[in-house]
């Protein structure tokens, strides 16, 4: 029999066991949620090397809603920079309901980007000041379906049916007109908002889209750069703070994935270099929040280890071995065996060792041969490591057959010499 994951299997037994959870009620406030089936109930995770695992209700698309705050700010921060979007809109978390006015107290700036007077006034950064309401729109839903990896669209009945009763958000808009702080027309921006928020999604998608945030804005399945990484880094952030509403901090603690729920029922979550989660279930509780979308996140949390400050011994090891060998023409060497992805904890590791090691004048060899890759200070500290070595007058070589560390400038144009490998003499663990 052909080998079967046993993810899959996972995710459909927090399927069966929850959705015997009838608590909570369809949102009512737009009438065309309340005819959701509200029995509807789906997962899915993508992993950052792009694998979607899905169980239940997978292919049933709703309205994005509140979850498209997250991504309408990445399109912001995108084509303005973050300062110009700082200027509008804050990060801190307001405590209070999504549909709030929460207001800083002398900026008047919305609080953050996840609340409505927030995503309303982030909605019109899309674009730029002198984009056309309807090419902004266009913007969104491109941006959108770019992280997503295919065409997503407007579900033109539901966007219709909130615009019937958004005299909330119209409030909101003009409030924030009046403080200086939005500059389009109201009304008109509270329609682009809305149409932004009718965008139909399925939990694959939402799994996807998170995926490429916790890959640093790359697509995981069609490669693409899709926003840049500090612009995942930021929105990410923002999710953390001031995802889950007024429930913020027991969701960091006792969960611990960057999440962002909508009223339609579905909830996103993304835990960076990891996983990107989508769960759908119509039914919300008091906060507005997917009651068994929560449970479902919990229960993947709990059981998967998927918490922010999950601190197991991530880049534990990376200094496998440090043994004396010898390179043809050259003689003695002392061999560094690196290991695993090198970030700023396993570099440490390694330019401890060498500070302790004997004033020997031994030729150094970095083995990069069981390193995946360095992230951008892992590759600064190691390449510093070596300059400093060469300044010290001592020979240094790299081995390196999978190109992890291409261009090994140390700095001031001197590299270090490329071996195939060194022979190990006395392996000494
Ligand atoms: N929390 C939500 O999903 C709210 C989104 C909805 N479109 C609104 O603005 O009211």
């Amino acid at each position: 029999m052909a080998f079967r994951s046993p993810v899959p299997d996972y995710l459909d037994e927090i399927v069966e066991s929850l959705a015997d959870d009838t608590n909570g009620a369809v949102a009512d406030y737009i009438p065309e949620l309340a005819q959701a089936d509200p029995d509807r109930f789906a997962v899915a995770l993508t992993t950052v090397d792009g694998r979607t695992y899905s169980a239940g209700d997978d292919d049933v698309e709703f309205s994005i809603q509140s979850i498209s705050k997250p991504f309408a700010y990445a399109a912001a921060l995108t084509d303005l920079g973050l300062d110009r979007v700082l200027d509008k809109v804050g990060v801190e978390p307001s405590g209070e309901a999504f549909n709030e006015l929460s207001l800083e107290g002398e900026s008047h700036r919305p609080m953050n980007p996840m609340i409505n007077a927030g995503a309303i006034t982030t909605h019109h950064l899309v674009g730029g000041p002198d984009c056309d309401p309807d090419e902004r729109v266009q913007r969104v839903v491109r941006v959108f379906s770019a992280l997503a990896g295919r065409e997503l669209r407007i579900d033109d009945a539901v966007c219709r049916s909130e615009l019937e009763t958004a005299d909330r958000n119209l409030a909101l808009a003009h409030m924030l007109r009046s403080h200086g702080i939005l500059a389009g027309d109201a009304a008109q921006v509270v329609r682009g908002y809305t149409e932004q928020c009718s965008i139909l999604v399925t939990v694959r998608d939402l799994a996807v889209m998170g995926a490429t945030l916790a890959k640093g804005g790359v697509q995981p399945v069609t490669g693409d750069a899709v926003v840049e990484p500090w612009v995942a880094r930021q929105v990410l952030g923002v999710m953390t703070a001031c995802g889950m509403y007024n429930g913020a901090g027991e969701w960091l603690t006792a969960v611990g994935i960057p999440a962002k729920s909508g009223v339609a029922g579905g909830i996103l979550g993304a835990l960076p270099a990891q996983v990107g989660i989508g769960v759908f279930s119509p039914r919300l509780d008091r906060n507005g929040n997917s009651v068994r979308g929560l449970r479902t996140c919990r229960r993947l949390s709990a059981d998967m280890g998927l918490h922010l400050m999950e601190a197991e011994a991530l880049g534990a090891g990376a200094l496998r071995s440090v043994h004396p060998g010898t390179l043809p023409d050259v003689g003695e060497v002392l061999v560094y065996e690196l290991q695993g992805i090198i970030q700023f904890r396993g570099a440490e590791t390694v330019l401890r060792e060498l500070e302790g090691a004997s004033e020997s004048g031994q030729p150094v060899v970095f083995d990069l041969a069981r390193v995946p890759g360095l992230n951008d200070v892992g590759r600064r500290m190691i390449l510093e490591a070596m300059r400093r070595l060469l300044l010290a007058d001592r020979r240094v070589f790299l081995v390196d057959p999978d190109g992890v560390l291409p261009d090994p400038d140390v700095g001031d144009g001197r590299r270090p010499e490329i071996v195939p490998s060194a022979s190990s003499t006395d392996r000494s663990h």
